[in-house]
């Protein structure tokens, strides 16, 4: 389905509308609503609500940079949950998802019954490495538009946070493959602009405001956003930290039944 907010045409797939619990999913840099196709179909107890970020999938991908603003999408998801209305559910998002499903719960606390994060970070601490991130983030950004998506594509598919993923099907790789290539250039050179992980603010010093559980999930492999996670447990009032064997980054993808059950599992927690 398609609704309109602020000026944005957002594509919405929901699984199993008929029931009541909710599940949003919020999909990483390049991805789409059918990075959880596999998931979904493991969480037949709920609805699962998955959102075209702006700039991905089949969401519009505007020239102005203003509609990639981090500030911005948490407007655009606001306004998605009112039109479905959607209050207090479950917000899961996985890396740059995972960034905006922390914001939009930093912004809206009220409207989160259980938080879960896989892969993500509250962002760069000092104005440095924000800068200095901003600037790799320009570069790339320019290596899309001036060499094109296949180029990009190519180029991204192998940095080292990904090589988990070769141990995959080749069915696989080239789903995800094909995923990258689905988007537009303009959408995902502008996401980097307008909210990579250097043009966000820094939620380090917002995790301890947190009431709602939260889960973190990160694979084993993925030592970098191990340790976020486990400094973001620090500093969270109610959070569990599920490290997952043998796993990389993208542990929905890797082993998309073990993450369905993690899922499961943390949203029996209750509130506290
Ligand atoms: C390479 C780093 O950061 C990028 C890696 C992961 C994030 C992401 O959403 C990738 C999704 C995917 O391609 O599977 C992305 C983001 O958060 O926007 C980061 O730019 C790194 O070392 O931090």
């Amino acid at each position: 389905m398609k609704l309109k907010v602020r000026g944005v045409t957002v594509n919405i797939r929901i699984w199993n509308e008929h029931l009541e619990q909710t599940i949003v999913m919020l999909h990483g840099f390049t991805g789409s609503v059918s990075t959880w196709n596999t998931v979904a179909q493991s969480l037949s107890d709920y609805r699962v609500v998955a959102i075209d970020l702006v700039g991905h999938g089949q969401t519009d991908s505007p020239k102005d940079i203003a509609a990639y603003t981090m500030d911005e999408q948490l407007l655009q998801l606001n306004e998605i949950f009112q039109q479905l209305k959607l209050h207090h559910f479950i917000l899961l998002g996985y890396s740059m998802g995972g960034r905006v499903a922390l914001a939009y719960a930093t912004a809206f606390p009220r409207e989160i019954s259980h938080l879960l994060l896989e892969s993500a970070s509250p962002g760069l601490k000092s104005a440095q490495e924000r800068a200095i991130r901003r600037s790799s983030d320009e570069g790339l950004a320019a290596i899309i538009e001036a060499n094109g998506l296949e180029a990009f594509v190519d180029k991204w598919e192998n940095i080292p946070l990904f090589a988990t993923q070769k141990k995959l099907s080749l069915n696989a790789q080239q789903a995800i493959r094909e995923e990258r290539l689905s988007q537009s250039e303009i959408g995902l050179a502008n996401s980097l602009r307008g909210m990579g992980t250097g043009a966000q603010s820094s939620l380090w010093s917002r995790l301890e405001e947190l009431k709602m559980p939260v889960t973190l999930i990160t694979g084993e492999l993925d030592e970098k956003f191990c340790k976020i996670a486990e400094e973001m447990q620090a500093l969270l009032q109610n959070a569990q930290n599920v490290t997952v064997k043998q796993a990389g980054h993208a542990i929905h993808v890797e082993n998309p039944e073990q993450f369905a059950t993690i899922v499961k599992d943390a949203i029996k927690i209750k509130e506290s």
